[in-house]
């Protein structure tokens, strides 16, 4: 398992072992020692989350406010996502800043998000399927997000804005200076 840090401190792209042979291949999608040994933390994951999603559909940009703050080690288990951490850490020196990684059934790669970052995601083939683990329960009250079009945070989305599917909910979301407002 090869586990490398971002610029953005805390967040880290891994890519597993393959084991290939006649019948296929195999790999550890999670090994909580190794995985804890290379980031430096313990990290206790507590719910599994998967969704599936058509080409062009944006979930995101999410968080979870305060103790219900959530940690995901997100991958894709079919087709290609570009999968986009923004840094909501006030005291970080890369504050407001984002990193936005290719994952794919095909290569594999997954990202770690931790605690006080917003995640989205979009799915760039024709349908996805996205399996992320959770360090915290959902809270639906703790629930908040920032506007995927951000105009300070410019996020790259790598489709066109007409090829763009948000839900309503994400579509309603507040800026980026008006969520962090809310933010220690
Ligand atoms: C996230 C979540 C949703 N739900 C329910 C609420 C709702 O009825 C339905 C769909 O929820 P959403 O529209 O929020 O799903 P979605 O837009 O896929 O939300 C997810 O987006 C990505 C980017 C993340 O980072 C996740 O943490 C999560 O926020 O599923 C749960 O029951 N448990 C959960 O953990």
């Amino acid at each position: 398992m090869k586990i490398e840090e971002t610029k953005l401190k805390g967040c880290f792209v891994i890519e597993p072992e393959i084991f290939h042979d006649e019948r296929g291949h195999f790999f550890e999608s999670f090994n909580q020692k190794e995985f804890e040994k290379k980031i430096g933390q313990k990290v206790d994951f507590v719910q599994d989350n998967q969704s599936f999603s058509k080409k062009g559909v944006l979930r995101g940009i999410h968080f979870q406010m305060g103790k219900y703050a959530q940690a995901k080690l997100v991958r894709v288990l079919s087709g290609k996502v570009l999968d986009v951490a923004v840094d909501l850490r006030k005291d970080s020196k890369t504050f407001g800043e984002y990193i936005a990684v290719e994952l794919s059934a095909e290569n594999k790669k997954q990202m770690f998000v931790p605690r006080g970052f917003g995640h989205g995601f979009i799915t760039l083939s024709e349908t996805s399927e996205f399996a992320y683990k959770c360090d915290n329960f959902y809270q639906k009250e703790s629930e908040r997000g920032i506007i995927y079009n951000d105009k300070s945070i410019k996020i790259d989305w790598q489709l066109a804005e007409s090829e763009i599917i948000v839900s309503q909910k994400d579509n309603q979301l507040p800026s980026f200076d008006v969520a962090i407002l809310e933010l220690n």
